[in-house]
């Protein structure tokens, strides 16, 4: 395959030797090449912790932002430009501690961004306190007691939160990464990745060796069929996919849990509501002319017309 684009940028990553982020990097710039995403078109957006560290590293757009804040700025990016590519990396802590609530509103909007979960189990950046998906009672290296508190199942809170594509990966089998973050970039909607990696330093329980032991690829079994083929069978799927998302016993399925693509997108919903939308959003309306400003009271008038309500006494 002819490489039109080097997605590596001369940004050393600085990751400990041997951290699983560096698999997931791996899967993102082969994903990348593979698409031959137009690197103008795309925009990485992080939060913070050692896995929001990625922008600096993927030579297309990309914002390193707040912790937890992720995805209320890649929503902002996608409304504002609704043809991007957006893809939002976070670790556990950012996206399901702090940036829970912008994880459930995204997956019920289904606006059409892709969400990379790196599910460490601890706060890497801040020296490994438990983070939300370690579980009850597991003791990792830095904590001085087990975790007392229960863990967030991801896959389960983004099949329950509206999210059309969920699917699990493991950050050293970047072959089955790659194709999962090339199958969610292709789909339209809301879709997470929740991404098993290893954190060498801080959590001395789920290593590498640990994963290699007890996952099993969800493609190996012909009986599982997770692609809604027509709208009436999409909630019977969304349930086998969260039956599926509740055990994690002894064995760990990697794969994809859940793929519907007939549910309209937030831009679809947008577009529906507020029928000037397409044509006049953000990134392809002028915001001045003849040095004044556009947006004057009666063009805001005209823009929101459709939403002045009267209310009667
Ligand atoms: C508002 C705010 N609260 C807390 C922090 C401190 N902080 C930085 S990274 C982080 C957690 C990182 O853990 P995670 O999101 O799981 O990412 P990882 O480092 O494991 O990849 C925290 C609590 C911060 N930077 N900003
Ligand atoms: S602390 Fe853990 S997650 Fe952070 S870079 Fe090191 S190994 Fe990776
Ligand atoms: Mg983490």
């Amino acid at each position: 395959m002819e490489l039109k684009w080097n997605y590596r940028t001369n940004v050393w990553p600085d990751w400990c030797p041997g951290c699983g982020n560096y698999g997931i990097l791996t899967a993102v710039y082969k994903a990348l090449e593979e698409l031959q995403l137009d690197p103008s078109q795309t925009v990485i957006v992080s939060g913070i912790g050692c896995s929001s560290k990625i922008p600096h590293f993927v030579n297309v757009n990309g914002v390193h932002t707040l912790h937890g804040r992720a995805i209320p700025f890649a929503t902002g990016i996608k409304i504002a430009n609704p043809s991007l590519n957006v893809i939002v990396h976070g670790g556990d802590g950012d996206l399901l501690g702090i940036g829970a609530g912008h994880f459930v509103a995204l997956g019920r909007r289904n606006l059409d961004i892709v969400v990379i979960l790196h599910d460490n189990g601890v706060y890497g950046l801040t020296k490994g306190q438990a983070s939300p998906t370690l579980p009850l009672g597991v003791r990792t290296k830095a904590l001085p007691k087990p975790n007392v508190q229960q863990a967030v199942n991801p896959v389960l809170l983004a099949l329950a939160s509206g999210y059309t594509f969920v699917a699990r990966s493991y950050a050293f089998d970047t072959p089955h990464l790659k194709n999962i973050i090339v199958q969610a970039i292709r789909h339209r909607g809301s879709a997470l990745i929740d991404v098993l990696q290893p954190c060498v330093v801080f959590n001395d329980v789920f290593t590498a060796e640990y994963y290699r032991k007890v996952t099993y690829k969800l493609e190996s079994d012909p009986s599982w069929d997770p692609y809604v083929r027509n709208p009436e069978e999409a909630d019977e799927k969304r349930l086998k996919a969260m039956e599926l998302a509740l055990k994690l016993e002894n064995k760990i399925p990697i794969g994809v849990f859940y793929a519907n693509p007939y549910v309209p997108t937030f831009e679809d919903r947008l577009a529906e509501s507020l029928k000037i939308y397409p044509q006049y959003n953000p990134a392809n309306s002028p915001i001045e002319r003849g040095k004044k400003p556009l947006m004057d009271k009666e063009t805001l008038e005209r823009v929101f017309s459709e939403f002045i309500v009267e209310v009667k006494e």
